[in-house]
């Protein structure tokens, strides 16, 4: 099987697959093409016009600097980091060509659900990794620990808002392996009145 078959849109989709950021190298996308991205991405359903997300672009030059930052963050929140634990926030923070921030900004308190807003965040990641695939580059969306600390989401942004996801950008520098995927009869089932408890 072709993994991210670029030769029509029903391939694409029928074959997407995310790149892992740590095997990512360059080219990686330019400020337009990054830009390009977050406009696809920002065309989510999204109820109520609320734009539930925000994307934040961490320049090249910037990395190094978010590492330390992460480093920081890991030494303030584990007792018992290790150096190993440190090695990997600067790693990180430094693969791949390009990395996305996605926050996920519900509006609150509001009549649309924030638990909608949050769906919309995800879809938006979904959308900027089709975008970064479309594009000829792979993606891959990310969260771990820093995505859960309110120190490291104040580097971005500000509560209530989260870390949806930390989306890596580049080229894949290994081939691509497919993983394991459901097949129709586990995941989609036809509903029929019989369903749910007995009146
Ligand atoms: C919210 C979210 C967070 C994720 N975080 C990680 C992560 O921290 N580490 C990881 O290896 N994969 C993570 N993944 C999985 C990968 O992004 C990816 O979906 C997975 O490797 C499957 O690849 P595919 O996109 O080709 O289906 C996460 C996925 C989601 C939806």
């Amino acid at each position: 099987m072709v993994l991210n078959d670029s030769s029509s849109l029903l391939a694409h989709l029928r074959t997407r697959r995310s790149g892992k950021p740590r095997d990512m190298a360059g080219p990686g996308p330019s400020p337009e093409q990054l830009d390009t991205m977050i406009e696809i991405a920002a065309r989510t359903p999204d109820h109520g016009k609320l734009f539930p997300w925000r994307f934040v672009i961490v320049p090249e030059t910037a990395r190094a600097a978010l590492g330390e930052k992460l480093v920081a963050i890991l030494r303030s929140e584990k007792a018992d980091c290790t150096a190993r634990d440190e090695e990997a926030a600067i790693q990180f923070a430094a693969q791949a060509p390009a990395l996305v921030v996605v926050l996920s900004a519900p509006v609150v308190p509001h009549k649309i659900p924030a638990w909608e807003q949050e769906l919309s965040a995800g879809a938006a990641c979904m959308n900027l990794l089709h975008a970064a695939h479309a594009l000829g580059f792979a993606g891959g969306w990310l969260t771990g620990w820093a995505a859960y600390s309110d120190a490291v989401r104040d580097l971005f942004g500000e509560a209530p808002q989260k870390v949806a996801g930390f989306v890596f950008i580049g080229t894949p520098a290994a081939p691509l392996e497919e993983r394991p995927r459901p097949s129709l009869s586990e995941i989609a089932h036809k509903w029929n009145p019989g369903y749910g408890p007995a009146a």
